[in-house]
Order: C-alpha cells, then sequence, then structure tokens
C-alpha cells in the first residue's frame, strides 16, 4: 500500500468531525488524519447546550467522540489551538503557537461567530454569547452570585438562553427587536401563544426594543435602548444571530460570499481545500441547523472517499424549539405570497395551532404550535415535494397523516425510503435504525439513541423511532419508557395522582415541591392539570387555585382576537324566555356589544365586549355563566322532544334541562358537550357528543364519548336504559369516571380511544360501582358556586379580578 494523503480537518466541531466519521466507514485507510480545533475539549454536542443550561444534561452527557475516539481511530488531534495561517500554495497550516502541519487535503469546517451588537459598552464584563461550553460555565457561574439576566435576541437561541438561565434561579427578560419572536420560524399567532406560554414560565419580554448602550463600570449594571428607556441587569446574552466564520479563507485567497463558497461536492474555490459546516455557502445559502450540515458531510466524505455522489442539491430545514412544556415546529417556507395558500386552526383554549402552506399543489411549509405530533410527518411531505392537491384539509386536521397507509397507522414507517433521514440532528437514516434493531437487538428508543444517537438531541424525531420500533421489533420491542406529563417532571399522570392521593397534597406547589418537580414555578401544562386532579380528588378540601387556571378561565369569558371578550349566559337546554331575551337585547344596547350572536349550542353570545364591562354585564344579566370558556360543561343542546314534535317519542327538553342543571358548573378534564334528542331522528345530533341521550320507544340509549370538532367521532353506544332518573344514573357515573380516569385536556373521544369501550362499560356495569360514582359527581357539584355571582357579590374578588390584564396571566 502507497503512503496515506494527510488530510487536516480545521475545526473540530459538529459538520467536520462527522464529515471524518462517515469518511472512516467509507475508506478508513485512506488518510493520515489530523483535526485541528481551538476549543480545549472533545467533539460535543453543541445543540445539547441548551439542555445543559436547562438542567437537562451534564457536560458529560454531550461529549460525541470523547478522547479514546481519537486514538481508536488513529487521529493525530489538537486541541486548544487556532489555525491562523492556510498557504494553500505550500499546503501548510500553522496555529497559533507557530506549530505547522502539512496536507495534501484540507477541510474547513470552522463553523460560526455569535454576532456580537457593536454598541458602546459590549465588551463589558459579563456580556457573553451563547455559543460554547465556556459561555454556558459563564451562565451557571453568574447564576450563583448575581439575580438579573437579559438576553438580547428572541430567536431560537435567546430564547433556549432565557430558558436555562431561568431555571438557575436567574430573572430572564428577552429583548426583541421585532414585535413578535422567532419571525424567522413562526408566523404572529404562533409567536403570540409562544410568548404566552413563555410568560407563563416566568419568562420577560421587551418587544420591538433597539438596544443602544451598556453601561456600568467594568461589569455590566444596565442595558439602554434606543427609545430611552433602560433595563437594570448583571449579564448580557447576545443572541441576534450568527455569521459563519471566515477569516482563515478570507486571508487564504479562498472565495468567500456571506460563506466559503463551495460547489455540490463541497469544494471551494482552491483544489484540495473543501468546506464543510455552517462556515460553508452552497447555493447561495450559509445554514445554522445541523441535518443540512450533516447533508453536507455525508458528500464531501463520499467525495474524499473517491466514491462516486450525485452531490449536495441544498436543504429544506426544520425546528423544534427545545424549551420544556413548549411545542413550536415550523418547517420549510411558512411565509405566505402571491404564489401560496395557507390554511391554518388555531385553537385557544386548547392552546394549539397549525398552519399549513401550499404552491402549486405542493405543501411547502408549516408551523405548528401546541401539538407538534404531526410536525415529521408533514416535514417528509415538505421534502419529498409531492402534489397534495385535494389533500389539502386533511392534512391540516391530521387526518391523511394518520390514515397514509390506507389506515394502517404503522404502514407509512414501511413505505419510508431506506436513506431517508429520520433523525436530522444526528443525521440517522432509517436504514441505520433498522440495522441497530434488526442486527444490534435494540429494542427500545434508550437503546437506538445508545446505538445510533438518533433521538439524542432536540428529540423531535422521537415518534418515528418508536414507529420503527413497532414495525422492524415488533413483540421484540420493549415497553416504552413512561412519560412525565410534561418536561417538569418524569411522573405520569397516574403516578402524580395516585401520590397526591396517598400523601394529601393539597396545593399545587405542594405537589411540585413534593414529587420533586425540576422547574419549581412549573409550566402551562402541569399547573392547571394539577389545579384539576387535586380539586378532583379533594372537591371539600380543595381551594381552588385561579392563578393555575388557563386564561378564560380566569377571566371567566373567553378571549376573542382583538382582545375584548365573549359573555354567554346560560340557557337551560336551549330554552328561553321572552322576560331573558328583553335582559339581554337591554345590556347588548346599554354596553354597546358590537355583536349578538347564536351560538351552535343553542345560546346567545354577546361579542366584543370590553374587560372592564364584564362584572357589569354580569350583573346586569343576572344569569348563571354558561361556562362557554372553560374545561367544564358546556351546553346541553335539545331538540323539540314530544312536546312539540309530531315525531317525538320522549321530551327531550325536560330531560337535557334536567341534566344541564345538575351538571352544570362541574369541573371535568376538558370541555363537555351534552345533547337529548326527542327520536331516533337525532335532530339534536347527540351521537357526536360527549355524552348524547338519544329517546327510542319506551326508553333511551346513551352514547358517549363523540366529538364534533376538529376530528370528528361519532358516539359508542353504552347502554339504554328506561326512565329518565336512569338516565341521570348513568350519565352521572359516565361522567365522574371520565374525571377520575383522564389525562387533564383530554376530550372524551381521546380518553375512549385510549382506555377502550370495554373498560368503561365493565367499570359502569355494576349498579353499586354507579351509584358509588355518582355520589361522588353529586359531592363534588354541592360544592360549586356560580363564578360571575361569587366575583359580583364579593368585594374581594372582584377588585382581584378588575387588577387581572390581558397578558399576565395568560397560560394556554
Ligand atoms: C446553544 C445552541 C443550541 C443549538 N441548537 C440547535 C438545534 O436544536 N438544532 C440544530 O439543528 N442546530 C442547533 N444549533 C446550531 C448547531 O449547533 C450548529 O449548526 C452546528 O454546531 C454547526 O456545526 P459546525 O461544525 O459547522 O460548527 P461548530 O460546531 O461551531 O464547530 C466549529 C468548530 O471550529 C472551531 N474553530 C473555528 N475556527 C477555528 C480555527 N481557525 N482553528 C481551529 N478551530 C477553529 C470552533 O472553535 C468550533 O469548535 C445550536 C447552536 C447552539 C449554540
Ligand atoms: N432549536 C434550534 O434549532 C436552535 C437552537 C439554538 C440555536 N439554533 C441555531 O443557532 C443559530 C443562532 O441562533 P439565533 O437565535 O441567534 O439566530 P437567529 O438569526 O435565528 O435569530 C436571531 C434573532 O435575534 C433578533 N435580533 C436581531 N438583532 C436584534 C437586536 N439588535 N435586538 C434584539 N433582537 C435582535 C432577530 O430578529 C432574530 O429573531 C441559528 O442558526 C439557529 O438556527 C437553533
Ligand atoms: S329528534 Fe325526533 S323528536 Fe326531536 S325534533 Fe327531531 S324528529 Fe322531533
Ligand atoms: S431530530 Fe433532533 S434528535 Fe432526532
Amino acid at each position: 500500500m502507497g503512503e496515506k494523503e494527510k488530510l487536516i480537518l480545521i475545526g473540530n466541531g459538529m459538520a467536520g468531525v462527522r464529515t471524518i466519521e462517515h469518511l472512516l466507514k467509507l475508506a478508513p485507510d485512506k488518510y493520515e488524519i489530523t483535526i485541528i480545533g481551538e476549543e480545549p475539549h472533545p467533539n460535543y454536542n453543541r445543540i445539547m447546550l441548551s439542555s445543559v443550561l436547562a438542567g437537562g444534561a451534564n457536560m458529560q452527557d454531550i461529549i460525541v467522540n470523547d478522547w479514546d475516539w481519537y486514538k481508536d481511530n488513529g487521529i493525530q488531534l489538537v486541541t486548544g489551538q487556532k489555525v491562523t495561517k492556510l498557504d494553500t500554495k505550500l499546503c501548510t497550516v500553522t496555529t497559533h503557537t507557530g506549530a505547522q502541519y502539512q496536507y495534501d487535503r484540507v477541510i474547513l469546517a470552522t463553523g460560526s461567530n455569535p454576532f456580537m451588537l457593536p454598541i458602546p459598552g459590549a465588551d463589558k464584563e459579563g456580556v457573553i454569547a451563547f455559543r460554547d461550553i465556556r459561555d454556558c460555565e459563564t451562565m451557571m457561574e453568574t447564576s450563583k452570585t448575581y439575580k438579573k439576566a437579559a438576553v438580547i435576541g428572541g430567536g431560537l437561541l435567546g430564547l433556549e438562553a432565557a430558558r436555562g438561565l431561568l431555571h438557575l434561579g436567574m430573572e430572564a427578560t428577552v429583548i426583541h427587536i421585532n414585535d413578535y419572536l422567532m419571525e424567522r420560524q413562526l408566523d404572529e399567532p404562533a409567536a403570540r401563544m409562544l410568548q404566552r406560554e413563555l410568560e407563563s414560565q416566568g419568562m420577560k419580554f421587551l418587544l420591538n426594543k433597539q438596544s443602544a448602550s451598556i453601561t456600568g463600570r467594568g461589569r455590566v449594571k444596565a442595558l439602554q435602548f434606543a427609545d430611552g428607556s433602560e433595563l437594570k441587569t448583571d449579564l448580557i446574552v447576545m443572541a441576534v444571530g450568527i455569521r459563519p466564520n471566515t477569516e482563515l479563507a478570507k486571508s487564504s485567497g479562498i472565495e468567500v460570499n456571506r460563506g466559503v463558497v463551495v460547489n455540490d461536492y463541497m469544494e471551494t474555490s482552491v483544489a484540495n481545500v473543501y468546506a464543510v459546516g455552517e462556515c460553508a455557502e452552497h447555493r447561495g445559502i450559509a445554514y445554522g441547523l445541523v441535518a443540512p450540515l450533516y447533508e453536507q458531510g455525508a458528500v464531501l466524505a463520499k467525495r474524499l472517499a473517491g466514491v462516486e455522489t450525485a452531490g449536495y442539491a441544498g436543504s429544506v430545514t426544520s425546528t423544534k424549539l427545545k424549551v420544556s412544556g413548549v411545542d413550536v415546529f415550523s418547517a420549510g417556507n411558512f411565509t405566505e405570497t402571491a404564489s401560496t395558500k395557507a390554511l391554518r386552526i388555531q385553537d385557544d383554549l386548547g392552546g394549539t395551532y397549525k398552519k399549513i402552506v401550499i404552491e402549486n399543489g405542493k405543501l411547502v411549509g408549516a408551523v405548528l404550535f401546541g401539538d407538534t405530533t404531526d410536525g415529521t410527518e408533514l416535514f417528509s411531505l415538505i421534502k419529498k415535494g409531492e402534489n397534495v392537491e385535494g389533500r389539502e384539509k386533511e392534512l391540516l386536521l391530521g387526518i391523511s397523516l394518520d390514515q397514509l397507509g390506507g389506515g394502517n397507522p404503522l404502514a407509512k414507517y414501511e413505505a419510508m425510503p431506506d436513506d431517508e433521514i429520520v433523525c436530522g440532528c444526528n443525521g440517522v437514516s432509517k436504514a441505520t435504525i433498522v440495522e441497530a434493531i434488526q442486527t444490534k437487538d435494540c429494542n427500545s428508543v434508550a437503546s437506538i439513541k445508545a446505538c445510533t444517537k438518533a433521538s439524542g438531541s432536540c428529540g423531535g424525531c422521537k415518534p418515528i423511532v418508536e414507529g420503527l420500533l413497532k414495525v422492524y421489533a415488533g413483540d421484540a420491542a420493549a415497553e416504552p419508557v413512561k412519560e412525565g406529563i410534561c418536561g417538569c417532571t418524569t411522573l405520569t399522570r397516574d403516578e402524580i395522582v395516585a401520590e397526591i392521593q396517598r400523601m394529601r397534597l393539597l396545593t399545587v406547589k405542594e405537589v411540585m415541591n413534593v414529587l420533586g418537580w425540576n422547574e419549581p414555578e412549573g409550566c402551562s401544562k402541569c399547573r392547571p392539570s394539577l389545579n384539576y386532579y387535586i380539586g378532583m380528588l379533594f372537591p371539600e378540601e380543595y381551594v381552588d387555585e385561579k392563578e393555575s387556571r388557563i386564561t378564560n378561565e380566569r377571566f371567566h369569558a373567553n378571549i376573542q382576537k382583538d382582545g375584548t371578550f365573549s359573555v354567554v349566559p346560560r340557557v337551560y337546554g336551549g330554552v328561553t324566555t321572552p322576560s331573558d331575551l328583553k335582559k339581554i337585547a337591554e345590556v347588548a344596547e346599554k354596553f354597546e356589544v358590537p355583536m349578538v350572536k347564536f351560538t351552535g349550542g343553542q345560546r346567545l353570545d354577546l361579542l366584543g365586549v370590553k374587560k372592564e364591562d364584564l362584572p357589569k354585564i354580569w350583573e346586569e344579566l343576572d344569569m348563571p355563566s354558561g361556562h362557554a370558556y372553560g374545561k367544564t360543561l358546556r351546553t346541553v343542546k335539545t331538540c323539540v322532544g314530544s312536546t312539540f314534535c309530531r315525531f317525538g317519542t320522549q321530551d327531550s327538553i325536560s330531560m337535557g334541562i334536567r341534566m344541564e342543571k345538575a351538571f352544570e358548573r362541574l369541573n371535568t378534564p376538558a370541555k363537555v358537550k351534552l345533547a337529548v334528542s326527542g327520536c331516533p331522528r337525532n335532530c339534536a345530533e347527540a351521537t357526536i357528543k360527549d355524552l348524547g341521550v338519544v329517546a327510542i320507544d319506551g326508553g333511551w340509549e346513551i352514547h358517549i364519548a363523540g366529538n364534533g370538532g376538529v376530528k370528528v367521532r361519532a358516539t359508542d353506544l353504552l347502554c339504554v336504559v328506561k326512565t329518565e332518573d336512569e338516565v341521570m344514573e348513568w350519565s352521572s357515573a359516565f361522567l365522574q369516571l371520565y374525571r377520575e380516569h383522564a389525562v387533564w385536556n383530554e376530550r372524551t373521544s381521546q380518553w375512549i380511544e385510549r382506555v377502550g369501550l370495554d373498560f368503561i362499560k365493565k367499570a359502569l356495569e355494576n349498579k353499586e360501582d354507579r351509584l358509588a360514582l355518582k355520589q361522588r359527581i353529586e359531592k363534588t357539584l354541592s360544592l360549586t358556586n356560580d363564578p360571575w355571582k361569587e366575583i359580583i357579590e364579593n368585594k374581594e374578588l372582584r377588585k382581584n379580578f378588575e387588577q387581572l390584564t390581558g397578558l399576565e396571566p395568560a397560560t394556554k
């Protein structure tokens, strides 16, 4: 064998070392490899610095290639040295210590430099970036002595930094130049939802702010803004974007634009000099996320190994914010133009938002907030670029994603091409994962992570890894590892409920303290759910914690898109009276309510009410709250029934009113809608309700767990009974069973899919059990009050209510 060629990698970071890993697989003996890195560490996962800061990992966990890896692969590693000269004629590289190395080929993988705003005072102590281990350590050290932190830049990096600083016990204020966050990844509605969620976690924001200077003697004391205002702070983290690190290439005469210009084979303008990663610019784009950089690395490794490759053709990117308790996903081109069509659904109550963008019949972009389960599959469709015409609405509703395999949810994993990248962060293909399952006995997500690195960084690919496990490991797949209810805990809903009950934990704070929450303030997922679980278990002792409720429940009204509210008084069974109608009309006129509308639940909605008018309107209406805003009983829709309808077999109206009077004000895991129809013609549409009662000759059918919303589900028949009292008995028992077993925010339609109809039937088949459940629901109901009345009659409550602001308490 001839002498090995000398290959030097400049930059011991993610893209460069990944290229070498590939190369070693393709041509292990072709090169004598030297890696020179400025940082004093072996290659580590920069992505995971956010997790280190937020307490989810320690420094040891993020090492990708330890010192032994370099030794074992015969690589000469030079750390702590910056390459200051690249002589492309003599083919040498020189480091800042004067050490010189000869090369046959050299790769530039110098990454990016964080952009530091060139404002007066930016050189003061306490002004840092967030790019490497040293920055992370500085933040951790600073938090031991100082309390106030400011992060300039409300992009991915800035928000992850601010979340980490909160975790370290600092007050974190994000200063953003734009009027909404993450404008490079999100549209405005999603960004607003994100901001509310982060505010509920304790993060503060100053939007539309231009930083002008930093004051302080030696160490930073305050950040001053162009509008003359200032923020006192002990630490400033700049996260306002990055610039490709091209210094070395430029000084060596290599063509540089924004980044080091490369062709499809990662070759620069100079022979035998290559560039890969964030420092490279390909077809005008310098990427800032690892997935495309790894694709570039795979191409370069082939080129260096002499293996034929089609070349790098550019990438579509997707991002996921790595902040616990927040699910945000963005992919492709999500901005609207003259040639695109956008479809969106926004559920302010459920705290979810989804937008898809179509161009020339193809899916080109998506933004998801709150529920990102469809993210990976939408991203895959964007990358494939296949025509989705006619399926747009299904994609929006997530229907076709469920049914990509003709109803078999696992078929899509089988159909996935072998070379499709499953884990973008770590560049792991389907074939690699399947090989790990089939030949390396990997039977869990954890073992696949250990073996292939898939799912080890942002976690966004975990659902696909789980899907592949189901298909390719089959029965050998280990039980999925249980997941906590949110990022603040590893405990499941059932474990938490059991512990609350066992230890009689009576406040949200107590639960979080005793059960070792890793975020002391919790987040907007766990706080309202704990509030619900404690109230469900101990209705007599528990004092409802208003601050742990979702925004609309704190206002007892639905917040509208313009910041006004809607008022919906209760109209039992949809039956009103002339005097109530008059009252509503008078109030609407007096308070100049812009719109009065009939709702789908057979009542009247006063829309566009100002916050300050809410208590006054409730007082004048003197009607109970219709609870149109909460996780509680909403409406009982009724048809005309036997009183007037010639087909009616039973009195659906009186049955419906009896049910509404019995169950109003009931706290439930998610909203609950009921309906009663007077005959099987079912005019009240009872078979798409959470609980639907349909009259038949000589009795009633009780249907459960339907839904008419985003994902339509027809009810299952629970039982047939003869009398109205039996309807009440079964309905009470069913609703209490749901209250006691469902996960907070889980609709009955989702709950039944999880636990199965058989479980519910079994739990209710025994009369004694039914009566026990009925007794428990009645106890709870006897302790409820009308919230509007409470506020009107209690001065303290009214004062507190009047002090509530639109943004401050906002949770999903
Ligand atoms: C906190 C944080 C979180 C992130 N999270 C995500 C995420 O969730 N998803 C995602 O896709 N991306 C994320 N990124 C971006 C991702 O980390 C980068 O895209 C990736 O690390 C770039 O790889 P690279 O090899 O091009 O550069 P780097 O990883 O920065 O490596 C470049 C290396 O070269 C060294 N170097 C530079 N110049 C010289 C020189 N002259 N001589 C010797 N050595 C030199 C540098 O010291 C550095 O070690 C995150 C970044 C940060 C900072
Ligand atoms: N989860 C992830 O995928 C993740 C996490 C962290 C970092 N990253 C990557 O790291 C890189 C750096 O992230 P980033 O967030 O710094 O870059 P970015 O360019 O995505 O965001 C910078 C943000 O700072 C704002 N900004 C610019 N000038 C400002 C000013 N003077 N005052 C206040 N705000 C200002 C911009 O409007 C922008 O939203 C990016 O490539 C990013 O993709 C990714
Ligand atoms: S469901 Fe039957 S009883 Fe009720 S309105 Fe329709 S036809 Fe009449
Ligand atoms: S896609 Fe981020 S860990 Fe796999």
